[in-house]
């Protein structure tokens, strides 16, 4: 056996970069922890003239380089995005490399592929730092959990949304300038649209539910919607009804299928997720005999994301020292259905802007009523110059379709001149 286990990183940016350094940073105590010495052999890169901290000569732009040297034994992808890392992940656990990715993308679409390639080849997929960056949830829900059966698993499993809701929140600031800051510090995607619209969570809660539920569930099957039409007003309203608003993922397994979703929300202030601020993030189990359990930490950035992948390239050393590897592999043993975007249940917050003149509320009242959608609190907030009051309505628990189809009535009345936002509200 090799005294020296040899890795391939593929991508040197802010995650790669970490990598690189927690495994200089811990060289010294590799053997002691995991019974050999582990070294980056050769790291794959799109431009190798960048400055970058590590020596040049292990720097390479040819795949062909790492996938064809036989000392590699991991392969560690960190470069993100669709292809070419999907290829290079199949290719690498067809040739028996094992493969440590923190590629979320990947991971919520070809993830039982990759299991599938991975289980024929007897070599290690592991993947802790696709969902939570830092936090430890993957591994808790394939090994500490598995005693389980786990009926929920939702929270805040994107740093750089929640970041954003943070900053909007608390100081008087620009969405743009918000975002901008969270791609200098390294927490937004290569393109962020993937983190303002909602898609980096949903991949991330299809990753987490497949492993909760045991099911598999892949992006196409979450109800996703992003934070970019959050305004300060509705931040503002939010705060005065004792709400917080968060980009909240939630998972359900319930008798009528699967519910997945991930959208704005608002949750009362003194949820436990409401104190979950800046780039940190979440995770709530609820299982048959843990009761519920949290995890938080650190969900994005160069150094927590590293804890994670490095974490991941220890154990597989371990199991390549132990002769031990596949050892948990797919644990999608069933195939529950999903339930249909209509039929989710939940509150809203609901603002328009509507005429200022008597009859207004009963107008409204009288169009919910009709569609079963009763109503909470009705609050009215400001009038404008052009005569128009706004009017903030919270209702209580409701069917999707059935509040799509009121509001869709609500805006035909001539007395309503704007929805201005929908806003679903859990009290979880
Ligand atoms: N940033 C974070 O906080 C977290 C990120 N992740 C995931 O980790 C992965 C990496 O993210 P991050 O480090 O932020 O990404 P970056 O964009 O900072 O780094 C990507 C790296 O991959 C290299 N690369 C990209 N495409 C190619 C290609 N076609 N061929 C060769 N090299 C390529 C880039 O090379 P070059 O340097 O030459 O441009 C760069 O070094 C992603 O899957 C991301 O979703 C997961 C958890 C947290
Ligand atoms: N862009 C992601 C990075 C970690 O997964 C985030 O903001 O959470
Ligand atoms: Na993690």
């Amino acid at each position: 056996m090799s005294k020296i286990i040899k890795v391939g990183l593929l991508g040197l940016g802010t995650v790669g970069t970490g990598v690189y350094k927690l495994l200089e940073k811990q060289k010294e105590k590799l053997l002691l922890k995991s019974g050999t010495n582990i070294e980056i052999k050769k790291i794959l890169v799109k431009n190798k003239d960048k400055e970058r901290p590590v020596d040049k000569s292990m720097l390479t732009d040819d795949w062909q380089e790492i996938i064809n040297d036989p000392e590699i034994q991991i392969i560690v992808e960190l470069m993100g995005g669709m292809e070419p890392a999907k290829g290079y992940i199949v290719e690498a656990l067809q040739k028996g490399k094992h493969v440590v990715t923190a590629n979320k993308d990947l991971m919520a679409e070809y993830g039982q592929e990759f299991f599938a390639e991975a289980e024929s080849q007897n070599v290690d997929l592991a993947f802790e730092a696709s969902v939570g960056g830092g936090i430890p949830i993957i591994r808790p829900l394939k090994q500490c959990l598995v005693g389980n059966d786990l009926t929920e698993i939702f929270g805040i499993i994107n740093g750089t949304t929640n970041f954003i809701l943070t900053k909007m929140t608390n100081e008087d600031v620009e969405f743009g300038d918000v975002l901008k800051e969270a791609q200098e510090l390294g927490y937004a995607e290569a393109d962020p649209t993937a983190d303002v619209e909602g898609y980096d969570a949903a991949r991330k809660l299809a990753i987490l539910s497949s492993l909760a539920f045991h099911s598999r569930v892949t992006f196409k099957d979450v109800f996703v919607e992003g934070i970019t039409k959050i305004s300060s007003k509705d931040i503002e309203y939010a705060k005065e009804l004792g709400y917080v608003i968060k980009l909240i993922a939630i998972g359900k397994n319930t008798e009528d299928g699967i519910e997945v979703r991930v959208h704005p929300t608002l949750i009362p202030n003194n949820q436990p997720l409401a104190a979950v601020n800046d780039s940190f993030n979440a995770v709530f189990v609820k299982g048959d005999a843990i009761g519920e359990a949290m995890f938080y930490g650190p969900g994005a950035g160069e150094l927590p994301t590293a804890s994670a992948v490095v974490g991941d390239i220890i154990d597989v050393a371990r199991n390549i020292v132990n002769n031990c590897t596949n050892r948990i592999n797919c644990t999608c043993y069933d195939k529950i259905s999903i339930m249909p975007k209509d039929e989710i249940k939940t509150r809203y917050y609901i603002r328009l802007q509507v005429q200022d003149e008597s009859g207004v509320f009963a107008s409204i009242s009288s169009v919910l009523g009709n569609q079963k959608v009763s109503l909470a609190s009705v609050i009215q907030k400001q009038i404008n110059e052009k005569n128009e009051a706004e009017i903030v309505i919270i209702t209580h628990v409701v069917k999707e379709k059935q509040l799509m189809e009121a509001l869709k009535l609500i805006s035909e009345l001539p007395i309503v001149s704007e929805v201005s936002s929908v806003i679903r509200v859990e009290d979880i």
